[in-house]
């Protein structure tokens, strides 16, 4: 989050910076987790893609800093965080720079829990956008079906899955694959994602792999049997009907300080880096 570069009136921008959240998209879980009750009894949760690590800030505060300090260190909720960006560390959180579409990734995950299943992964992948629409929607696409395959491999029956998805063209073909794994499937858009965009989230409750299931990477779901019947998932707009509109502006408070707020965490290892330093050698 730059410090001019976005429109101060959006309200979640604004918040974000002033509770300390890396992204605006904190509010995004946070207004999830108020529908769905995600973080309810969840002791080992994987953050996927989780740079700069918002999501990771709401799993830490909720989850590490709500924990019973006189508990055994055993039960302390363990949350690992995968992005391929570096990110800074946060309190509670092991981080991980790695690819979330590669093998290995899994079992890396899998031993920082001692090799137990999790209660929860969470995955707001996203890749950068290209402007190609048809490729960025194919990448996006893989992103999720890679979240999926470390979901199923990763998650407890019972375990939760949620996902950032873009409701296009073939949402219907998704929800009935994640229908194959999860007794219960919703569409959720919280109130802090605009309604212009495409953007929603699945939510997977309760997951019961059919009993002949053996989760492999090798072996990746990927295609959607055609004979399978497409699914319409439940769509809920979930968060506070007061809270504020993130389509909508919002006049500054003219009697408050408003000063600019500092960006919570600068970016760790930004693409520009490299330019910025050749222009201050004047070699640029
Ligand atoms: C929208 S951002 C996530 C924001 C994050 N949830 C937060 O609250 O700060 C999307 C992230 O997906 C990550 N990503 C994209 N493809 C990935 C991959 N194959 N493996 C790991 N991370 C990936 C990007 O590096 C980016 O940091």
């Amino acid at each position: 989050m730059g410090k001019s570069s976005k429109d101060k009136r959006d309200a979640y921008y604004r918040l974000a910076k002033e509770q300390g959240w890396r992204a605006r998209s904190a509010f995004k879980l946070m207004q999830l987790d108020e529908q769905f009750h995600l973080f309810e009894g969840a002791k080992r949760v994987v953050d996927l893609c989780a740079a700069p690590g918002s999501w990771s800030q709401v799993l830490s505060r909720r989850l590490i800093e709500n924990f019973d300090s006189t508990a055994s260190s055993e039960e302390r909720p363990r949350i690992v965080a995968v992005d391929l960006q570096p990110m800074a560390p946060i309190d509670g959180v092991h981080t991980l720079q790695l690819d979330i579409t590669h093998p290995k990734t899994l079992s890396i995950i899998l031993s920082q829990f001692g090799n137990e299943p999790a209660d929860l992964v969470v995955s707001d992948g996203a890749p950068d956008v290209t402007g190609l629409h048809d490729l960025d929607e194919y990448i996006q696409a893989q992103i999720l079906l890679a979240a999926f395959n470390m979901a199923v491999c990763i998650l407890k029956p019972g375990g939760k899955f949620v996902a950032k998805i873009f409701r296009g063209r073939d949402v219907s073909l998704l929800y009935s694959q994640l229908r194959l794994m999860f007794r219960k499937v919703t569409c959720a858009k919280p109130r802090s994602s605009r309604a212009s965009s495409l953007e929603s989230f699945v939510v997977c409750e309760d997951f019961c792999p059919p009993p002949d299931f053996q989760p492999d990477l090798s072996k990746p779901l990927c295609v959607v049997d055609p004979n399978c019947s497409h699914e319409i998932a439940p769509f809920i707009a979930c968060g506070d009907l007061d809270s504020y509109d993130a389509d909508a502006t919002y006049p500054i408070d003219s009697t408050s300080k408003a000063t600019p707020l500092e960006v919570v965490q600068p970016p760790t290892a930004p693409p520009y880096k490299r330019a910025m330093e050749l222009k201050h050698q004047g070699l640029l």
